[in-house]
């Protein structure tokens, strides 16, 4: 797994600082580490839904005075106080968030100076791309990658509408990075893209009319009964969400978290140099680099030239996280 970057920066790292965490709790902060803690796969309108951990229950929470800035963001895992019951019209109270183990965070495009942290604690992002019909834009596809590597999740690329274009030209250009490629035929069974879920947090990211709600009707043929619920006390169709919403794949075979459809992605907040960390068999060769490098094509003094022209690594693999790089830049 690669090294998870970025999570020092968002309205909650005050609170997760080393030295703050040890801090020695006063007489008047409760020890929440003895409360439930419940994983929050709905939000709506300062509503919280979650479902308490080891059950099936649903609560709805709100969050506790307590929690001051501190943001809440689907996938967070939160010491939950009050009426936990989840009887109808109970309200319970997020009284602390768990560390977390990733953040993926996107900006709305690359002029918004506000990063907006979407999904806690995944470890895998499948970004959906319809082979046509939207036909797959590379930029956006690179985009995403490169917010997935800078939170330190798996890349998986999912390829829909297979009845529609052949994935050969887009596997080609992704296989070199690493990247694991499913390819989604309708006709055909989902075991491989289920093979590739069964055990982890996966979140989908994916342009409008890929065809991932589709998808995800698919992988969980209760899902309308899953969000209805969440839609029941946040008041809102998932379809309408302009969150992400969580959802358990069958026999728990591992938890998807399906975002809204997006048109941009942007990126303002990463730093290219992080990116590197993704790929030690590149990152190896960047010892050299001038301070600040950012590896990009044409940056002066690279070391990543010279591992090429030294033969030490696949000129694809260069051009490719290259690639991927330079669309940092493109708008949308
Ligand atoms: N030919 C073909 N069409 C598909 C396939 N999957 C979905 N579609 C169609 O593509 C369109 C978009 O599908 P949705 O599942 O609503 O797409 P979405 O990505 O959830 O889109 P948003 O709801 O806008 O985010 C619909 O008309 C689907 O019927 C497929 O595998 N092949
Ligand atoms: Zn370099």
């Amino acid at each position: 797994m690669s090294p998870r970057y970025g999570i020092q920066s968002d309205d909650h790292a005050g609170f997760d600082r080393p030295g703050r965490r040890s801090r020695p709790r006063t007489k008047d902060r409760p020890d929440y580490s003895v409360k439930p803690i419940g994983r929050v796969i709905g939000i709506d309108r300062g509503r919280f839904a979650c479902i308490v951990e080891g059950g099936e229950d649903r609560v709805v929470a709100t969050k506790a005075r307590v929690l001051g800035r501190k943001g809440v963001i689907v996938g967070d895992r939160v010491y939950l106080d009050g009426d936990v019951s989840g009887e109808a019209g109970t309200l319970a109270r997020i009284v602390d968030v768990v560390e977390r183990s990733s953040v993926l965070r996107r900006t709305a495009d690359d002029d918004d100076p506000y990063e907006r942290p979407i999904v806690a604690n995944a470890d895998q992002l499948v970004i959906v791309t319809a082979l046509a019909d939207p036909p797959p834009r590379t930029g956006m596809i690179d985009r995403i990658l490169v917010a997935g590597f800078d939170a330190g999740l798996e890349p998986l690329l999912c390829l829909t509408k297979a009845d529609l274009a052949s994935p050969d030209e887009l596997r080609a250009a992704y296989e070199p990075l690493g990247v694991r490629v499913v390819v989604i035929d309708p006709e055909a069974s989902l075991a491989p893209l289920q093979a590739e879920l069964a055990g982890h947090t996966s979140v989908l990211v994916g342009h409008s009319g890929v065809g991932k709600s589709t998808l995800v009707n698919r992988l969980i043929p209760q899902a309308e009964r899953q969000t209805g619920h969440v839609n029941a006390v946040t008041g809102r169709g998932r379809h309408t969400s302009t969150s992400a919403v969580a959802l358990e794949l069958p026999d728990r075979a591992g938890w998807v978290i399906d975002t809204p459809g997006v048109r941009s992605f942007g990126l303002s907040h990463v730093h290219p140099a992080s990116i590197i960390e993704a790929f030690p068999d590149l990152a190896e060769h960047t010892s050299d680099c001038p301070r600040g490098c950012t590896h990009e094509a044409g940056a002066p003094g690279c070391g990543l030239d010279t591992a090429v022209a030294a033969g030490a690594v696949a000129e694809a693999r260069v051009a490719s996280y290259r690639r991927m790089l330079a669309h940092r830049h493109d708008r949308g």
